[in-house]
């Protein structure tokens, strides 16, 4: 294990080796610093070409010239991260093409902030672009989404943060630039490339006077705004870059000035020459420590002192040994958080992780996050394929563009994987299908559901899980056949039970009664409406449990997901019930005492309901509507209803609707009792049967359904209480309204609000007590 480790170790140093040569010194105010000279910058006025922004990119610009967003230091973790993402390009790029690297061997970033020309520049020697990519990149936002974020941000004032995730980070430099000059050169083009703008609604390009001066690479100079110099201040640049190139697996370097204890040797008629050339203030207090020794030793006093010297160069700001590779037992939770902050470009914090090391079939090493909270247009596709993985080969990134790497339901996971047996010298798309590919995958799916449901044993996170990701889990346990079993042991439903809001199925399992043989559910629009159900009553009167099924996708679940632990699921609204043995004995004997009444009610609901049964569930509710085993709920035909199912298979559905419907009664009921009494008298007359009709379509309201025929319905009702107040059926309202006149066409013309004003005012006037105008 420990030499596996050794070797890991060297392998990564290897890497780092590789790519961490030291960029070469640079003094200030040469090509480095702000790089062109009076010759030069009137050949880039000249042959420079303009472009306009795209309106997009105008807007975006405006909000953040005006932005007094306090955070604005942001903007270098934005082009830190787009160095990075350029090096990985040219480095994924380079395993295929030995030549790739030649224009600039050593990969890095290197940040230096040039004081006297107020000038921060970052530089990579990464892809580079060239002159369409400048225009594209530069100058347009290709993102779906972005003009609803640009109108949510000029609305409220959004968050700037989110700038990263909306694919236009490299704007954000003009949150602390007025100008900035962006120089670069791609191994596809000969020629560099100068794009430069003051951050108005165009840009110009030019060919670069100087030539090919990177080699390969881009180089951003920021002409910093009077108000942001801290910029330029090595103490700030060395806490932002540790701040937020912690996890960059490329070496960046900061040219700063440090501070060296150098020791000498003096002679003494040199020392006062010394003294004079160095800095007074340094020089002092250097050499005050070695005067007391001086004391002690009097021979060493010619021999050595020491003094410090402020030394420019590239100070290494990261070791880039990336987090996955490391031991979880020395990371912190800390760790995890900020690197997955850092990688997913998410400001909320994850809520689980499982870091781990696949071995066997396949080797790998892996962190799997679940977000805290769900990204927007989760279930939406906006993109052929989801940035949500992230795969290295060796620690060297390959892609994050997979087609479905984890199944749609899945979708909401981050993960990182690096993987030791992958070809390099492949194309994305092969690899793809390759073999050990497609084990990483189904590893990387066992272990999301396993974290999925260690979460489930913290009651608190896995609420907040369930509202991000609980429909995902159960399109889990929808579409994935192969794990259905081990997903449907983690959600969680809301039942009759004490109130209980949720409950496994395992919970609800250990709580059946005796002679239970199936899960009992309902499903509905809220748990309000199907608690006062008329199916949920007998059952809950007896001491069963159901379950509520109140989301949208709870119907289809049921549909894929007969049942668990053995036991099947039973819609409470739907088919045949039965309780045990004696209901049923007890049943049998209640279908022969309302034969009579059971015909009497068939013959009048014919066209309507295909059968009508002693109910088994009911108690407080005269009847209930039924569906068959095969036909839809209240709550599924109003589903169904709301799908533009119709153009799809209207047959399908004319089928469905058109499935005759189970009337079930109840026994103890006056109501239905009282129906008995007229059906056995054979006094069951056409009023009777008329209630019948009403008390049918009552009941299919109550049990979730919509009439077919709602005018039909109230004209019913009316009669009913017409007869109840006993009123004449026939008599009719009279009608007494004034017909609207045709407005006379003359009447209104020329008559404004001021002229009836006057006439007012004039009959006032008329009032003899009332003082007259001229009086007052
Ligand atoms: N240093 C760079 N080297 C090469 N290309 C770059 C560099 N910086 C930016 N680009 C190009 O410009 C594009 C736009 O950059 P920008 O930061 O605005 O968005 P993004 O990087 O695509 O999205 P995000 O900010 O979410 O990473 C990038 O996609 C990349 O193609």
């Amino acid at each position: 294990e420990e030499s596996g480790e050794q070797q890991e170790e060297d392998s990564i140093k290897q890497a780092v080796n590789e790519t961490s040569e030291t960029p070469k010194f640079i003094v200030q105010g040469d090509d480095n610093s702000y790089g062109f000279t009076e010759e030069e910058t009137e050949k880039i006025k000249v042959t420079g070409e303009k472009f306009e922004f795209q309106t997009e990119v105008s807007r975006l610009m405006k909000l953040i010239i005006n932005s007094l967003y306090k955070t604005r230091e942001i903007f270098l973790r934005e082009l830190i991260s787009n160095a990075s993402d350029a090096i990985d390009k040219i480095r994924f790029l380079s395993l295929t093409d030995p030549n790739a690297l030649e224009g600039a061997p050593t990969l890095n970033i290197t940040i230096w902030a040039d004081k006297q020309n107020k000038i921060l520049t970052i530089a990579d020697s990464g892809i580079g672009m060239t002159k369409k990519q400048l225009i594209e990149n530069l100058g347009t936002i290709a993102k779906s989404g972005t003009s609803e974020f640009l109108n949510t941000f000029e609305e409220n004032k959004a968050d700037m943060n989110l700038i990263g995730q909306f694919g236009v980070g490299f704007y954000s430099v003009f949150l602390v630039a007025d100008k900035v000059i962006v120089t670069t050169k791609n191994n596809n083009e000969d020629k560099q490339y100068i794009w430069e703008s003051s951050a108005v609604n165009d840009f110009t390009i030019a060919e670069d006077p100087r030539g090919n001066t990177l080699g390969r690479g881009t180089q951003i100079k920021l002409f910093l705004k009077d108000d942001a110099l801290e910029f330029l201040e090595d103490s700030t640049l060395r806490g932002l870059i540790l701040k937020y190139s912690e996890f960059i697996n490329f070496p960046i370097w900061l040219w700063t000035t440090q501070s060296q204890v150098v020791e000498y040797k003096e002679l003494d008629d040199d020392a006062d020459k010394k003294k004079e050339s160095t800095d007074d203030k340094k020089e002092n207090d250097d050499l005050d420590q070695p005067e007391v020794e001086d004391a002690d030793k009097p021979e060493e006093k010619k021999e050595r002192k020491t003094k410090t010297i402020e030394v420019p160069g590239w100070e290494l700001m990261n070791t880039q040994k990336p987090l996955w590779t490391r031991d979880p037992k020395n990371i912190t939770d800390f760790e995890y958080e900020k690197f997955y902050m850092s990688f997913a470009k998410d400001s909320n914090l994850p809520l689980a992780w499982t870091h781990f090391k696949a071995e066997g079939e396949v080797e790998f090493k892996s962190i799997v996050y679940i977000p805290g909270k769900a990204p927007e247009g989760l279930y939406q596709k906006v993109q052929d394929f989801s940035r949500n993985v992230k795969l290295f080969v060796k620690r060297v990134f390959i892609t994050d563009e997979f087609l479905d790497f984890v199944p749609k339901y899945l979708a909401f996971i981050r993960a990182i994987i690096d993987a030791d047996d992958l070809p390099l010298n492949v194309s994305r798309e092969t690899l793809q299908q390759h073999r050990t590919l497609q084990l990483i995958k189904k590893r990387v799916i066992k272990k999301a559901l396993d974290l999925i449901t260690d979460l489930s044993k913290d009651e608190e996170k896995f609420t907040t899980f369930l509202s991000e990701f609980g429909t995902s889990l159960k399109i889990g346990a929808i579409e994935d056949n192969k794990n259905r079993k081990k997903i449907a042991q983690v959600l969680r439903f809301p039942s009759s039970y004490e109130g209980s809001n949720s409950t496994t199925l395992d919970d609800y399992i250990s709580r059946m009664k005796k002679g239970q043989d199936s899960m009992y559910f309902i499903t509905g629009a809220s748990v309000e409406e199907v608690q006062n159900s008329p199916f949920v009553e007998g059952l809950v009167a007896r001491g069963y449990e159901v379950l509520y099924m109140v989301e949208p996708i709870d119907e289809m679940l049921v549909q894929h997901m007969p049942g668990h632990g053995g036991k099947m699921f039973k819609n409470v609204a739907k088919g045949e019930f039965k309780f045990g043995d004696d209901d049923l004995a007890e049943l049998e004997q209640l279908k022969t005492k309302f034969t009579k009444l059971i015909d009497e009610m068939q013959s009048t609901l014919s066209d309507q309901v295909e059968k009508i049964q002693v109910s088994a569930r009911l108690t407080t509710s005269p009847c209930a509507v039924v569906a068959t085993d095969w036909g839809w709920t209240g709550h599924m035909e109003k589903i169904m209803a709301a799908q533009p199912f119709k153009q799809e298979n209207p047959l399908l559905k004319e089928f469905y609707a058109k499935q005759k419907k189970i009337l079930e009664i109840n026994p103890n009921h006056p109501l239905i009792i009282g129906l008995l009494d007229k059906a056995e008298n054979e006094s069951f007359d056409a009023n009777t049967r008329e209630m019948v009709r009403v008390l049918y379509e009552t009941t299919l309201i109550r049990s979730g359904y919509s009439l077919k025929d709602n005018l039909k319905y109230a004209a019913r009702v009316e009669k009913i209480i017409r007869s109840n107040l006993g009123v004449d059926l026939n008599a009719e309202a009279e009608v007494n309204v004034t017909p609207a006149e045709e407005a006379d066409k003359d009447e209104n013309k020329g008559k404004t609000e001021t002229t009836d004003l006057f006439e007012e005012q004039d009959e006032e006037e008329s009032d003899p007590t009332k003082p007259t105008r001229d009086e007052l």
